[in-house]
Order: structure tokens, then sequence, then C-alpha cells
């Protein structure tokens, strides 16, 4: 009967192709709301869907019922042989069905919902085409629903995918488990919905959840999908109707029922108190994440950003471990461009997704140098006048690991590959640990080498405790030029967090400090001994050649002296009554 009902739906297919489709059908097209695009090639038939709605795919009311009409005039166009669904988001394929379409709800937008989770669902398992997913990122719950009503699947690695479902509190509907076992088998599936396992591509390679792993997914199923396009289409869709049609007819029969328990289920205490822990701790993992990052990167940032005048035509080459925050930072804050160096594929969705967004402005080699990157810069670079204040190029050297064969790498680069003069370009030096330290300062022996004259090592961050307490075992004296070290949580720090009193610093020393540092320090030593001895600690004794971008940092430190010292205060009223230094 169920077989009787598709020739015929393939029969009258015809007749229906004029009316669902606009004519332009070949092409690429977007949706309404442009969370999706179509683009459907006229030579072979295949129409590729690529998923853009951000930030994660996830599937809401309008989605759906865009997408699901999109998937139902494609199954009606006899031009189209098959289908291949994607997503342009850099890591996630879907994140399934939207959280907030279930948390809180309004019962008949629930009802629609669902209603329209079932007819895509339906409209991509009973598809007469050849439907594929090129699983280009994670694909939980109603990703994984919707990547399981494919006939193949293409995933990249480490991405993970499954019906996670039980995590949330809720329970994956008889269809989509009917669809997993036909593909899994019905015990790997009891077990992977029960726990709601998450595979990575590896994982579900190893249990048939996917085809194949491909670096390019998308390439990889336009490829296979050659393959399934050489058979008869018919002989093919028939066959997939006989093995899916006793699934397809069940859910057909179920669908009010299954319709009735979701929209009983879901607005349960209990369930919209498990939907919602779920979805703080979805937030607060976020949060956690970026706030650990951040409190890495952002003392550098916040130096830069003072002095984003001197920065704005700046190219930074970022060497080395990194997040992309900072990277991301740099650019928001106005700096010309940054191209990173990052080989590390765990840092690759957040460094793909800021190559999406900032396009032009970001730019990221896996291997180092790039020719035409280097006879760029070589040739833009480096004017000897001004170098200081308005940098063409600086460098950002992050060491952030005991690593000594990347350490070595990563001084080998500087020290033999990087083709500037480095005397003109500021190194912004990360490093969190003191081997990493000594390590730069054995291997690459920076002042010593002809090329890297004594100026080279601009700025040096530690931000790392530890480190902080290794520092005067390093008599790092002679071997730089301006060390600064900045203590995470210490008084400086906190008031280089907080703007207002940033501000009324710059104020202060303009004030007091718009001299050259050589003659003040010692004057300020001779006057205030506590100050004298708090620099020395801090090492800006070694400031010798700082402009007036570290006098906010001595500024600062008068500031923390003078609020709270009475002796210091009186210092600074002298000396703001003197006048001079
Ligand atoms: C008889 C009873 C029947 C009952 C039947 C119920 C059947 C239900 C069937 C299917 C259920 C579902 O599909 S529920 C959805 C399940 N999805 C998930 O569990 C995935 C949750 N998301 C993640 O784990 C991650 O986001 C990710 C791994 C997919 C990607 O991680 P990444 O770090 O790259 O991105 P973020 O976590 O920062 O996410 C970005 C952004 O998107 C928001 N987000 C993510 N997923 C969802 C979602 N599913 N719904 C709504 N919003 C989502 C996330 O909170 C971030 O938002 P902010 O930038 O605002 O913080």
């Amino acid at each position: 009967m169920f077989l009787r009902n598709v020739m015929r739906k393939i029969a009258s297919q015809k007749s229906l192709n004029g009316l669902a489709i606009k004519k332009n059908y070949f092409g690429t097209t977007s949706s309404l709301l442009d969370d999706f695009s179509i683009n459907a090639n006229e030579k072979t038939g295949v129409s590729v869907i690529t998923m853009s709605k951000t930030p994660a795919n996830s599937l809401n009311l309008e989605f759906i019922q865009e997408l699901s009409m999109a998937i139902q005039k494609l199954n009606m166009e006899k031009s189209c042989r098959g289908i291949i669904l994607t997503s342009s988001l850099p890591s996630i394929f879907s994140a399934g069905l939207d959280i907030l379409e279930m948390y809180q709800p309004e019962p008949d937008r629930l009802e629609k919902f669902w209603t329209e989770f079932q007819e895509i669902w339906l409209a991509l398992y009973s598809s007469p085409k050849t439907v594929m997913s090129a699983i280009n990122g994670h694909s939980p719950a109603g990703g994984c629903i919707i990547a399981l009503a494919t006939d193949y699947r293409i995933m990249k690695p480490k991405f993970t995918i499954g019906l996670n479902e039980t995590m949330l509190g809720i329970v994956a509907p008889f269809w989509a488990e009917d669809s997993m076992k036909a593909v899994i088998g019905q015990r790997r599936s009891e077990y992977s919905l029960q726990l709601g396992k998450l595979y990575t591509a590896e994982e579900a390679l190893q249990i048939n959840l996917i085809d194949e792993i491909s670096d390019n997914p998308l390439q990889a199923c336009e490829d296979e999908m050659m393959n399934w396009l050489k058979l008869p289409d018919h002989a093919r869709t028939l066959t997939k109707f006989q093995n899916r049609g006793h699934i397809i007819e069940k859910m057909k029969k179920g669908r009010k029922e299954d319709l009735e328990k979701f929209v009983k289920f879901i607005p349960r205490e209990g369930i919209q108190m498990a939907l919602g822990t779920y979805l703080d701790n979805l937030k607060s993992r976020k949060k956690k994440q970026l706030k650990t990052c951040v409190s890495d990167v952002e003392l550098i940032v916040r130096k830069i950003k003072y002095n984003l005048e001197d920065y704005t035509k700046t190219t930074f080459f970022y060497l080395g471990a990194q997040d992309g925050i900072l990277a991301e930072n740099l650019i928001n804050s106005g700096c010309k461009k940054v191209i990173v160096t990052e080989h590390k594929k765990s840092n690759e969705e957040h460094l793909n997704e800021i190559q999406n967004r900032f396009r032009e402005k970001f730019l990221r080699f896996t291997r180092f140098p790039n020719s035409r990157i280097i006879e760029e810069y070589k040739l833009d670079g480096l004017e000897e006048k001004n170098w200081h204040t308005q940098p063409k190029v600086a460098v950002i050297l992050t060491l952030l690991t005991n690593d000594r064969s990347k350490l070595s790498l990563n001084s080998y680069l500087l020290r033999k590959q990087f083709p500037f003069n480095f005397g003109r370009t500021p190194i912004f030096l990360l490093t969190d640990n003191t081997e990493s330290k000594v390590i730069l300062m054995n291997e690459t022996n920076l002042q010593t080498e002809k090329r890297i004259p004594s100026r080279a090592l601009s700025y040096m961050f530690l931000y790392d405790r530890t480190l902080l307490a290794e520092i005067p075992r390093l008599k790092p004296s002679q071997k730089y030029t301006k060390l600064i070290k900045i203590q995470p949580k210490s008084d400086l720090v906190d008031l280089l967090y907080d703007e207002d009193k940033f501000k009324e610093a710059e104020v202060f020393l303009k004030h007091f400090f718009n001299k050259p540092y050589e003659r003040v320090i010692p004057k300020i030593e001779k006057i205030c001994p506590n100050l004298g001895s708090e620099l020395i600690d801090m090492n800006i004794t070694m400031l010798d050649r700082v402009k007036d971008l570290d006098f906010r940092i001595i500024g600062e430190i008068f500031r923390l002296v003078a609020s709270n010292d009475n002796y210091s205060r009186n210092i600074i009223r002298v000396l703001s009554s003197r006048h001079e230094f």
C-alpha cells in the first residue's frame, strides 16, 4: 500500500513541478529569513542546502518551517536528483531544536513547533531524492535526528553527534529512535539513547552512526553523490522506501498521539526545571570559558588599547599558542590586521569563526613564513621614524608551554625566519611559565643576535604568579630593554581594569610626568624611597627607553602609593606645587 502511494507520488511529480518550484530553480537562492541558502547545480541535479542561522543553527519554528518547505519543494522538483544538507557555521552543523521553543513555551506555538518538526523529518526521511548530510560541526539531538533522516552522512573529525535528549531530561521521539535503530542497530541504539551519548566523529564512524569522516564533508558528499546518481532513480528510491516504509507508516499513524504527548510533556514542571538548568549550564559554560581566556589576555589588550592611536595602523603577527581571543580583541580595538600562525587543531573552531567574521582583517596560516606576506611587509614595513609610536608591524610571541621542541620552533622562527629588522618592531611576549622564558633567553639569545638589536624585546608580559616569584632569580636586567611584569590580582592590575581610575591616572600623569623617563626615575627614587623600591620591584627601572606609554603605568603606581600612604601623598603634593622634575 505504502509503495503504491510512493509510485503514484513519483508519477505525479511531473504535474506538481511547475507549481511547486520557482522558475529560476537553478543557481543560488536564499531563504526569506536568510537562515539558509540553496545552491542548485543544473549539471549534476544536486542541490546544496546550507544552513546559516547564527549562532548555532538551532531549529526554531520559523527556521524549521522554511527549511521544511524548501525540502518539500526540492522533493517535487524533477530536475533535482540529490540534496546535500550542510552548514556555513564553522563548528556547528545544527545544535538541534531551539531549546527556547520548549522552555516556558506558549501552547499554540509549541504545538506548531512540533508539528513542523515532524513535517520536516518526514520530508527528509521519505524524500525520493538521494539526501546526504555534510556534517561539518557538532550535531547533537535534533541535529542528529535531521542527519539520521538522510541517506548518507559524512562528518568532519573531532565534532560530536548523537541523540543526547536524556541529558536535557527529555526523550527522543519514537520515530527518531526508529531511524537510529535502523542505522546502528537495536542494542547500540538503546544504549546510546538511554545514556544520551554524544559520539565524536571517530566513535560515530565505528558504530556506523556516520558513514565517513572527511576534512571537507561537503566535497566528500558531492563526490559520493555522483556514485549514487549513477543508478536509476526509480530503483534506488523504491529500494529506499522498501527499507523505510514501515518506519514512515508507523510515524504517520502515531503522529497525532506523538504531538499530544509532546505538548503535554514539555510544559511539565520537572521538564521545565531540567530544561532551565540545561540552558543555564549552556550559558554559564560559555561565560566561564570566556572569563578564563579573557583574563589571560586582557592585560595586553588593555595595554594596546590605551595606546590605540599608536597601533591602529599596525599589523600584528601572532606566533605561537593562542585561543583567538587576543586576535579578536585587537581587531575590535582597531588594529589593521592580525596574522596568526597556528597549527594546533584545538583552537581551530574559534580561529575559523574569527576568520569568517573579520575576513580581510584576519589571516591565518598553518605554516610560517608565507613568502607573499613576508615580501609585502618587508617592503611596506618599517620606517625608521616613529617606530615606537606608529609601528606598522608588531609581533606577539606566545610561549605558553613547557614543550621544548615547540619553544625551539618559536624561537627559531623568531630568529631565522622573521624577515624584519627587529630593531623597529615591538615584540609582545606572552608567557606564563618560567621555563619558557629561560629557554627563550638561552636559546634565542635575543640580545646577542645581530639582527635583533637590544630594544627588540619591547614589552614582556608575565602573568603568572609562580613566574613572578621566579623573576628575581632570573636576573633579567641585562637581557631586556623593557620588562613589564604585571601581577594578576595585584592592586595595580585592579586599577588597570578600572576604566575610570585609569583615566584619572592619565590626567595625573600628564600633569606630573610629561618628562623623559630617565630624568624622572632618579628623582622619584630620591624623593620617594617607597615608590622607588616598588618600581624596582616591578623592574620598571629597566624601562630605560620607555616613553609616555609606560609613564601611565608609573602613574598608576604613583597613584597607588599616593592613595595608600600619607607620606607619598605629601610627596606628591610637594611635587605638584614645585611643578618640576
Ligand atoms: C513524549 C515526549 C516527547 C518529548 C520530545 C522531545 C524531543 C526532543 C528532540 C530533540 C531535542 C533537541 O534537539 S533539544 C536541543 C539539544 N541540543 C543540545 O543539547 C545542544 C546544546 N548546545 C551545545 O551543546 C553547544 O552549543 C554546541 C556543542 C552545539 C556548540 O558549542 P559552541 O561552544 O560552539 O557554541 P555555544 O555553546 O557557545 O553556543 C552558541 C550559542 O547558541 C546557543 N545554543 C546552542 N545550542 C542551542 C540550542 N539547542 N537551543 C538554543 N540555543 C542554543 C548557546 O546558548 C549560545 O548562545 P549565547 O551566544 O547567547 O550564549
